[in-house]
């Protein structure tokens, strides 16, 4: 007998969905295929590819003795010969060096989501042993989580307004402390300007302890070793297969005094603030709202104790010197730059008027000359010249060369700040430049990144502009400067000392004179 198919209404209902579903998708599904074949097709013809250009090295070592002691100069030389992409050797290690704004375009932009990781470093695997920090962290879900909560809770454009009374207040003690200083002498504008970010960083992050300036302090001292440990090329990073070279080289032990006093003095912070926050209703800071996250059952798993320590020591090594730096390289071009002082005293001064302290709210209109200078400081002396390195995820290729899987990556934003063929006198210190153009470091422009681009992109931008734009405004505002008896300004001693951030060697001191 004949079986007639009997099809109930549910389903053919169900019939005409899965079609409506399978037409819905069928682009996204063609999409994934497409991206596979790609793929498929890239890795392929990839292995036929030309490794990029490389300056020759030496067995075992390969070009990393050949560095020095300012690798952002030693870089920028070899690209001059080699090009500006290049796969250079580091011991046992590939590392891939770009130096134009195309390639960095490549590495922070469009390739960005795998060039966003971090290598496994000696130094910040020492000092965050028991968890971990945002900056050094490989990139995956504990790195996103971290960032996301110093963005929140701390770098976001809503807490650094929330700070202005802060900034203020730490801006009059700075020009109090010069104007006290001046009398006996030139005054050491570098240590000057360290404790002004480094006070605006504990109170911030630290909030109102008897104990928060001894902490600050002590953190910021013994964190000065840190980063210039963190921003050198230490052999041992570079061996990953002979973990003894770090013992050898005494890095470890170097590292470890560090860790000793830095440790003890997160633990009394961690220990203080949880007393306290049971205890008495005070403003919350930063270690708070991190203490408050471990209750959280969707972060708890993400903030131990180590990671506050972590991400704690990230805001007082990433935001102290960077800032600072900026306004130390910025008074130290501007004194070798009498004329571009000038103008910029001459604006900020006519904006001020009658007044003798110039606040945020003042600086919003008529100071494009000061938005101009910071720009420029940071075109010449951009604070982390190699920005941070990042590790590559997965084999890629750029610019026709195949860059393999693992090769750490350098942008040297120092040489691309000083490449001829894009800046007119690129040495010069010409804030004019950037009047009236729209170039700016907010990780659009690659001929112009201090902050880095793209998912690694340094998140305190708007912390440290404003602190260094109410700096430097008031700083120009009350003061007039000039450099000690018997310095002329081409004398003037601009080597650097290279680190995680590059800062001048020899530090600066000025003669001021206060106007009121
Ligand atoms: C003028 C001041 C500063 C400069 C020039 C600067 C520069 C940078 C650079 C170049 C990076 C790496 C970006 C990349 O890999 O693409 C970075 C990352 C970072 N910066 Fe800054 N920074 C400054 C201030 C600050 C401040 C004030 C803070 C916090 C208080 C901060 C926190 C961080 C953190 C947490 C990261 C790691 C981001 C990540 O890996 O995802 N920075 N910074």
């Amino acid at each position: 007998m004949e079986t007639v198919a009997v099809h109930s209404p549910l389903h053919l209902h169900l019939t005409h969905l899965f079609l409506f579903l399978l037409l819905l998708l069928l682009p996204l599904l063609l999409r994934v295929l497409l991206l596979f074949l790609r793929r498929q097709r890239t890795a392929a013809s990839s292995t036929r590819l030309p490794l990029p250009p490389s300056p020759s090295g030496i067995p075992i070592l390969g070009n990393l003795h050949q560095l020095g002691s300012l690798p952002h100069r030693t870089l920028r030389a070899m690209a001059a010969r080699h090009g500006p992409i290049m796969l250079i050797q580091l011991g046992q290690v590939p590392a891939l060096v770009v130096s134009s704004v195309d390639m960095a375009r490549e590495v922070l932009k469009e390739q960005d989501h795998i060039f966003a990781s971090r290598p496994p470093l000696k130094v910040p695997d020492l000092l965050f042993r028991d968890g971990g920090d945002v900056a050094f962290a490989p990139y995956g879900n504990y790195w996103r989580q971290v960032k996301k909560v110093s963005l929140l809770h701390l770098l976001s454009a809503k807490m650094v307004r929330s700070f202005g009374t802060v900034r203020r207040e730490e801006v009059a003690c700075l020009t109090d402390e010069i104007s006290q200083a001046c009398s006996s002498g030139p005054v050491d504008v570098t240590g000057a300007l360290k404790s002004l970010t480094n006070h605006i960083i504990s109170r911030v992050t630290l909030g109102s302890s008897s104990k928060r300036e001894a902490w600050g302090r002590q953190i910021v001292d013994v964190l000065g070793e840190a980063s210039m440990l963190a921003g050198a090329f230490h052999t041992g990073d570079y061996f990953p297969s002979l973990p003894w070279l770090s013992r050898l080289s005494g890095l470890e032990e170097r590292v470890k005094r560090v860790f000793d006093v830095v440790d003890p003095i997160l633990d009394d912070i961690i220990e203080t603030h949880r007393r306290r926050s049971r205890e008495d209703e005070r403003e919350t800071d930063f270690v708070d709202i991190l203490l408050s996250l471990q209750e959280d059952p969707e972060m708890t798993s993400f903030i131990s104790d180590g990671t506050i320590k972590g991400i704690v020591t990230d805001m007082f090594a990433a935001g102290t010197d960077s800032t600072h730096i900026v306004i130390e390289w910025a008074m130290a071009e501007l004194i070798r730059n009498p004329e571009t002082m000038k103008k910029l005293q001459d604006e900020v001064r006519s904006v001020a008027g009658s007044k003798q302290t110039l606040e945020e709210e003042d600086l919003v209109d008529g100071t494009d000359y000061l938005r101009a200078v910071t720009k420029e400081s940071m075109r010449l002396h951009p604070p982390g010249t190699l920005l941070v390195p990042r590790e590559l995820m997965e084999e890629t290729t750029i610019a026709g060369y195949r860059i393999p899987k693992g090769a750490r990556t350098f942008v040297n934003v120092w040489a691309i700040g000083r490449d001829p063929s894009i800046w007119e006198a690129p040495d010069d210190f010409r804030p004019e430049r950037f009047l009236g153009s729209s170039v700016d470091y907010r990780g659009q422009h690659f001929e112009l990144a201090p902050f880095g681009a793209g998912r690694r992109m340094c998140p305190g931008i708007g912390f440290s502009v404003t602190i260094i734009e109410l700096a430097l405004a008031n700083l120009m505002l009350q003061f007039d400067w000039k450099l000690p008896d018997g310095t002329k300004e081409e004398d003037m001693d601009m080597i650097e000392a290279f680190g995680i951030t590059t800062r001048i060697k020899s530090g600066l001191r000025l003669v001021a004179t206060p106007r009121f």
